[in-house]
């Protein structure tokens, strides 16, 4: 989805939310829609609250003031029971991949289907291998342990598990994060495809600015314990704030920002060569 294509209703509502440890405010009075089918990524300087926003969505941080709604309920009101069922309906990978080390790759993928207690282990299996097969993970791996797994085939199995109940909303906290420069270009071309796919709203926290220019429909940058600005990445690329500055305009933002124009520059040309469809009239014979 490009940021100006219509995006569907609000999925997540933060409405003036007030996140504090003991003295210390993280967030305050910080508000946030995120809309349906969109991959919203969260930016900010280190420390600035952008995880335990995460958190906040995941439920499982209380907010001081204000509310944190996703699917339209009210997270931060939910019970145990309620919180479940509502987990139920997103998946989330973890920056370390977060496998458990003591199960296999299948079991690993399977401990969500498991934990409903409803499906038979023979529905299990077969969606286990059709989400190692989404995301591009042989099914010779199946029976190996996380510890024989590579950085980027741990990122893929922690994802097949993050979709194991086609959430409709999924997390990313720093999905490149620890992968080589390829890997990590064919990690994005699979979070790409899945988003298209599968019509995912994708919440992501991210450093990496080639992830960033990538994936991004809007980004909210995060500074002074609120979202000081919110948009498709050209106009967030025009605000003047010190840290937007810094971030996106060095050297690094520089290579990425080149990346993206090369990117929009192949769009554009795909779209010039697609054939040109005559008018009909343009066919009859002139007299
Ligand atoms: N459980 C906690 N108890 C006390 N303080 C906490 C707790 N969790 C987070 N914090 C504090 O909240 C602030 C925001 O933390 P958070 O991890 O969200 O930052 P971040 O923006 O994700 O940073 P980074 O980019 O470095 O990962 C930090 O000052 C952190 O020390």
């Amino acid at each position: 989805m490009k940021p100006d294509e219509k995006v569907g209703p609000a999925v997540v509502e933060i409405e003036g939310l007030w996140t504090k440890f003991g003295r210390t405010v993280v967030h305050q009075d910080l508000n946030l829609e995120i809309y349906g089918g969109e991959i919203l990524s969260i930016v900010g300087g280190s420390g600035t609250g952008k995880t335990v926003l995460l958190r906040q969505m995941l439920g499982l941080e209380r907010p001081a003031r204000g509310c944190v709604k996703v699917f339209g309920e009210d997270i931060s009101e939910a019970d145990a029971d309620q919180l479940k069922r509502m987990r139920n309906h997103w998946g989330m990978l973890f920056q370390q991949g977060a496998m458990y080390s003591a199960l296999t790759v299948f079991d690993n993928i399977a401990l969500p289907m498991r934990e409903l207690r409803a499906l038979p282990e023979d529905v299990i299996y077969d969606a286990v291998l059709l989400k190692m097969n989404m995301v591009g993970l042989g099914v010779e791996h199946a029976k190996k342990m996380p510890s024989d797994l590579s950085g980027g085939m741990i990122k893929r199995a922690s994802l097949a598990r993050a979709l194991a109940l086609e959430p409709q909303l999924l997390f990313l906290d720093e999905p490149t994060a620890g992968l080589d420069p390829d890997l990590s270009d064919a990690f994005v071309a699979l979070i790409q495809s899945l988003h298209r796919e599968l019509g995912l709203t994708v919440v992501m926290v991210t450093h990496d600015l080639d992830t960033l220019f990538a994936l991004s429909t809007r980004i909210a940058v995060l500074a002074e314990k609120h979202v000081i600005a919110l948009g498709p990445t050209r106009d967030i690329l025009k605000v003047d704030h010190p840290f937007i500055k810094q971030f996106f305009l060095g050297a690094r933002g520089q290579r990425a920002l080149e990346v993206l124009e090369e990117q929009e520059h192949v769009r554009a040309q795909e779209h010039a060569n697609l054939p040109f469809k005559q008018p009909a009239q343009a066919n009859e014979p002139e007299n």
